[in-house]
């Protein structure tokens, strides 16, 4: 798991570190790591044709000293100052001594780069672009272009972009990885991410981007001494006689997704004994009075008094529940069903869905999931590019493996019968949650690999995907 930081902790960081060290030492150390990763993406540095965009502020300062190290080595590099009377001038001074050429910001100076290194606006950059930087991020597009520290445009704390914001291949982030980096557009924007250790002494954070070690540490595998039961039985409260595919599918899907055994107690019975004959069918059962670790409950329900009576019942009962679609609907009318529960409760809402329960999620998807969370005394998933977990007590987990392939119906049943497995086996649920997403993240992109997939076809890789995860 890595750390992810808000710009407030790395500005309080920096400054302690600005405090013990030498003047002007973090942003050497910033400017010779940036210059390294250029040189790396270039076939020779040495006659290359590198493109600076450089703002006003420490952002524009880094690309001037990484320009001027990769002029020392035989580049060809010009800068384009946005703002020249307020360019850092002890990186113009270097900059200028290295050979490196300064010119007013004009797009059409980009034409023919080999790279461009984005030092318009850091984390002190506000979302979105206008105006010559707009202009510039738009010659910039087709070209291999490095963020410095975050890509211009782009809000470092939420990832908002606002209208228009740099594409960069690589961002090389400094110190430590702002959220706005990992969350939202930003995450897209970009590219790939490369930290570098500046020595900052961070705080502890309660924010975290998942890796794959991670999903692997807590995924469960069944021991010598477990039967089905202790592997955890899972019960599902999905699917109508509309609706009988998300039912299916949500069924499905934790029936794949490791738990030892499934009950369903949904509206669409027959369909789900002709496709999963491994499941335990309970036609006429009060969810209360079926005894399983964990329950699944909305995907297909519908929203009427049937539908609620069975959501009422299953939350009444003392086992974690994880409730999606239909239920978030009902639950969002009466938000007291899940506020009073004594076992853990995850919703899993896409951005509709969470206006109805906890108002607009707004920019700050992570502050947005965290309200929500606290409020509601449930673990929050919500769902979007970077999908966002949070935890009743504030900690939050971003899931960095969503496609955009995943947004298609049927999906989301697929999620939350994975993510009932995961609760059914122990897992505390905003690791389950965050687990869940990270693995049906990576069974989205298998099912890519293939063509545009469905959420069949996104169950149907939900075992390839956690066997990978599973051994590394
Ligand atoms: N602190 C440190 O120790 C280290 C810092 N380092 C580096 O410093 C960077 C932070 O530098 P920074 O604080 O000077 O702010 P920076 O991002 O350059 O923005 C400057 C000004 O731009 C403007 N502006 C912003 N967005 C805009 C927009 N969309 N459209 C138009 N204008 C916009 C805004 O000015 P305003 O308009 O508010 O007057 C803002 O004040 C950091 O990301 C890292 O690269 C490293 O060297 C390591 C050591
Ligand atoms: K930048």
């Amino acid at each position: 798991m890595r750390g992810v930081h808000s710009v407030a902790q790395v500005r309080a960081a920096e400054s302690d570190a600005m405090a013990r060290l030498p003047e002007g030492e973090l942003m050497q150390r910033a400017a010779h790591a940036l210059s390294v990763q250029c040189a790396a993406l270039l076939d020779r540095v040495y006659g290359a044709h590198v493109v600076l965009l450089v703002g006003g502020g420490n952002n524009g300062g880094d690309a001037l000293f990484a320009g001027a190290r990769l002029a020392a080595r035989g580049a060809r590099v010009d800068a384009l100052l946005l703002d020249p009377a307020r360019a850092h001038a002890d990186g113009l001074v270097a900059f200028d001594r290295a050979r490196g050429r300064a010119h007013e910001a004009d797009p059409q100076l980009l034409a023919g780069a080999d790279l461009v290194v984005d030092g318009m606006f850091g984390i002190g950059g506000r979302a979105g672009l206008t105006g010559v930087s707009a202009d510039l991020a738009d010659a910039a597009h087709d070209l291999l272009t490095v963020a410095v520290d975050v890509p211009s445009g782009v809000d470092a704390d939420t990832g908002a972009a606002g209208g228009k914001a740099v594409r960069a291949d690589v961002t090389v982030t400094f110190g430590a990885i702002k959220s706005g980096t990992v969350l939202g557009p930003g995450a897209d924007l970009c590219g790939e991410l490369r930290l570098v250790d500046l020595g900052l002494e961070l705080p502890v954070t309660d924010a975290h981007l998942l890796e794959a070690a991670d999903v692997r540490a807590v995924l469960p595998r069944p021991g010598a001494a477990d039967d089905k039961y202790t592997r955890g039985v899972v019960g599902l409260a999905a699917g109508s006689e509309q609706y009988a595919g998300a039912g299916v599918l949500a069924t499905g899907s934790a029936v794949h997704g490791g738990a030892g055994m499934v009950r369903y107690v949904g509206l669409a019975p027959d369909p789900v004994r002709a496709r999963y004959p491994e499941v335990v069918v309970h036609p006429d059962s009060r969810p209360h009075d079926v005894r399983v670790q964990a329950w699944v409950v909305g995907p297909g329900l519908g929203t009427d008094g049937t539908a609620m009576a069975l959501l009422a019942d299953v939350l009444s009962t003392d086992v974690p529940v994880i409730a999606d679609a239909d239920a978030i609907t009902l639950i969002a009318r009466t938000p007291r069903l899940i506020r009073g529960r004594s076992a853990p409760t995850v919703i899993t809402p896409h951005d509709r869905e969470f206006e109805r329960i906890a108002g607009q999620p707004g920019p700050d998807r992570l502050a947005a999931a965290r309200r929500a969370a606290r409020d509601l005394g449930a673990t929050v998933l919500l769902k979007g590019n970077a999908t966002v977990v949070a935890a009743p007590d504030g900690t939050a987990y971003v899931n960095p493996t969503g496609t955009p392939w995943l947004a298609t119906a049927g999906s989301g049943d697929v999620l939350s019968g994975l993510i009932g497995a995961l609760l059914a086996s122990g897992l505390r649920a905003p690791l389950a949650a965050a687990a869940a997403a990270y693995a049906h993240g990576v069974a989205g992109q298998l099912a890519a690999a293939d063509g545009p997939p469905s959420a069949a076809d996104v169950l149907a890789e939900l075992r390839g995907a956690l066997g990978s995860l599973a051994t590394g």
